[in-house]
């Protein structure tokens, strides 16, 4: 099973191609079976379960999860998203600039604009290539969610966009929002200090939050530039989160300390977020490929990923 590593600023995901048309393999560039061994059916495989093994650093590849691309009904093709810990979201902004890529940089569209189905509804992409390979993707992503219940998180009178979490004694203000799935954002003075590692896990799994959240450490420079650290549910903090820079620019505007269009510095690089008049948020940032390789069929059996 062919596999690419793809990241969008740091944030890296293993991608399959499951469209069963192309591909790393059909590229000629390695091609699925091509030593001589039969390709392993998608339907052997527990995505959870496999998406745990290929983002561990030591013994898998090395990611913030799994990525798959799939056949759709309705778009170019349809995206799911497991993280490291085997949990799916139900979107994810700097991977399906990478899906974007794939389908464009091997030739499985042919055009620069590419609707994606995700738990999350389908989002439209415009991809930007140089010498036929994709490097920016600009992702339509949506409305932003803030009504509670929606996001889901149980807090409130269910319009307040500034909410409070007891942590054990401690009190952090949030700002709930999702953008297809949750984000906690907290304002934070100085990002050096940001509590990342104490209270993302803690915020994350909060009763607050049913579904657990993805938790956003922002420091606002000015009116256009955001500084961001994030906690990723199901990932733990990571280089970059494309809904997290959606989720914090759109909090930040909510609360009267930026305007509708930012840029949010993090860790891996800059993220470009327009929140437009109509509701609608975009996002821009760069893409880049890393590798490509093959599952090895042992390592997957040894790990019991093979369905009898
Ligand atoms: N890194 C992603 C988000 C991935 C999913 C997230 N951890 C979740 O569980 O919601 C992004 O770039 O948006």
């Amino acid at each position: 099973m062919e596999f690419a590593k793809l990241h969008g600023l740091g944030n890296s995901y293993v991608y399959l191609n499951l469209l069963g048309d192309g591909g790393p393999s059909a590229r000629g560039e390695g091609g699925q079976g091509s030593g001589g061994e039969r390709p392993v059916p998608p339907g052997a495989l527990d995505w959870a379960h496999l998406a745990r093994a290929v983002s561990d650093r030591g013994t898998g590849i090395g990611s913030d999860g799994l990525i798959l691309i799939l056949p759709s009904q309705v778009a170019d093709a349809r995206m799911r998203i497991f993280n490291a810990d085997g949990s799916e979201g139900e979107m994810c902004g700097n991977g399906i600039r990478g899906v974007g890529k794939v389908l464009y940089d091997r030739g499985l569209v042919r055009s620069r604009h590419v609707r994606v189905e995700t738990l999350a509804g389908i989002l439209a992409l415009e991809l930007f290539p140089e010498d036929g390979r994709v490097q920016r993707a600009r992702v339509q992503m949506g409305r932003p969610i803030l009504e509670p219940a929606r996001i889901p998180a149980r807090l409130g009178d269910g319009r307040a966009p500034v909410l409070e979490v007891r942590l054990e004694g401690e009190e952090a203000v949030v700002t709930p929002v999702s953008m297809g799935n949750p984000h906690a954002v907290l304002f934070v003075d100085d990002l050096a200090k940001a509590p990342v590692q104490e209270w993302g896990p803690r915020l994350e799994h909060h009763p607050a939050f049913p579904n657990r959240t993805n938790v956003e450490f922002v420091a606002v420079r000015d009116a256009a530039t955001l500084q961001m650290r994030v906690w990723e549910r199901g990932s733990g903090e990571t280089q970059a989160c494309g809904t997290g820079a959606c989720a914090a620019a759109v909090a930040a505007h909510l609360t009267g300390r930026a305007g509708r269009e930012v840029a949010v510095h993090l860790p891996g690089g800059i993220l470009n977020v327009r929140w437009d008049d109509s509701d609608v948020v975009w996002l821009e940032g760069p893409v880049e490929e890393v590798c490509q390789g093959r599952l090895d069929v042992e390592w997957l059996r040894r790990r019991g990923l093979l369905r009898p």
